[in-house]
């Protein structure tokens, strides 16, 4: 028994001569509900196919619950999977999807996908290709829930839902993996939703993972520092600088303190929301020519 959900070693896939994910290591941790965040074409749904075993590596390795997809194919019944754009077999009705599961899964908990259909009044004999998007969401949730996951992993489930369905869709997602000790993986642009819900960040960049850990940690070692115009790289008291702007006066800096104090009595300190540390991640990945400082006077 593993105390790690999901690792990666200086995991990389490649399409030609593009890496669509390059030397990512991480290690998420058992019964974390990890956000999964980075720009379109990041590579988060190739960290998620390679987590699922629908892709091959080209470097280094992938391990779920400390086995390789690939060559330990009874990891996948600890596995669940809500694809981008939720696939379902169209022409079939939820009922019928249910016993498909029942057929196709080892461990299958018919009841619990009925009750959350139930629930949410979806109606259980009309072909899923005619449910709405956020209807669609749902079932593809129940029917991953139903195979009792030991990891969820989920794909921009909510992306293309209304405010309200998002919400439904967050509130059975976490009442069901409240009930369990089930790790969930989900991939999202929409932070709001993320910093309710998640108690762990990976942020991935042009194939790259750029920040990973708890989010309280992440939040306590961060600070924003406002004080007069500095042209330094490197601050007093912080171990690093992750985004600077500045005015013709003052200079804000997102740094990292690991703990240590500002002690300059010119500068202010302030707390960071997730937004703050996503953004800032984003901004200095994104213009690496310019990494210590970006002047935006
Ligand atoms: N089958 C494929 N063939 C060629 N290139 C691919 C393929 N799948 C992904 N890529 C490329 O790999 C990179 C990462 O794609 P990926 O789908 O993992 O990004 P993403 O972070 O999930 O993006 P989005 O938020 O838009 O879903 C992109 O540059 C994409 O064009």
């Amino acid at each position: 028994m593993t105390d790690t959900a999901l690792e990666t070693d200086a995991l990389g896939k490649r399409y030609g001569r593009t890496w669509a994910l390059r030397d990512c290591s991480l290690q998420l941790p058992a019964g974390r509900i990890a956000a999964l965040v980075g720009p379109n074409g990041a590579g988060k749904s190739t960290l998620l196919h390679l987590a699922v075993g629908l892709s091959r590596p080209d470097s280094g390795q992938v391990h779920v619950f400390g086995q390789d997809p690939r060559d330990n194919p009874s990891v996948l019944a600890d596995i669940g999977f809500v694809a981008q754009d939720t696939p379902l077999y169209e022409d079939f009705t939820t009922t019928d999807l249910i016993t498909m599961g029942g057929k196709l899964n080892r461990r299958w908990d018919a009841a619990l996908a009925r009750d959350r259909l139930a629930q949410l009044d979806l109606p259980s004999d009309k072909p899923v290709g005619k449910l709405s998007g956020g209807q669609r969401a749902q079932v593809a949730l129940a029917l991953a829930l139903a195979k009792r996951p030991r990891l969820l992993l989920l794909d921009e489930p909510i992306a293309s839902l209304d405010p309200l369905a998002r919400h439904e869709f967050m509130q059975t997602l976490m009442g069901a993996v409240g009930e369990t000790e089930t790790t969930v993986l989900l991939s999202s642009h929409l932070l709001t939703d993320l910093e309710r819900t998640c108690d762990y960040l990976i942020v991935m960049q042009t194939a790259q993972v750029q920040l990973a850990g708890p989010v309280d940690d992440l939040l306590a070692e961060h600070r924003t520092w406002v004080g007069p115009r500095t042209g330094a790289d490197v601050i007093p008291g912080a171990a690093k600088v992750v985004r600077a702007s500045h005015t013709d006066r003052q200079s804000t800096l997102l740094v990292r303190t690991q703990g240590r104090p500002l002690d300059d009595l010119a500068w202010s300190e302030h707390e960071v929301t997730l937004e703050d540390l996503v953004l800032a991640y984003l901004t200095a990945a994104a213009r690496p020519a310019r990494t210590s400082m970006d002047v935006t006077a």
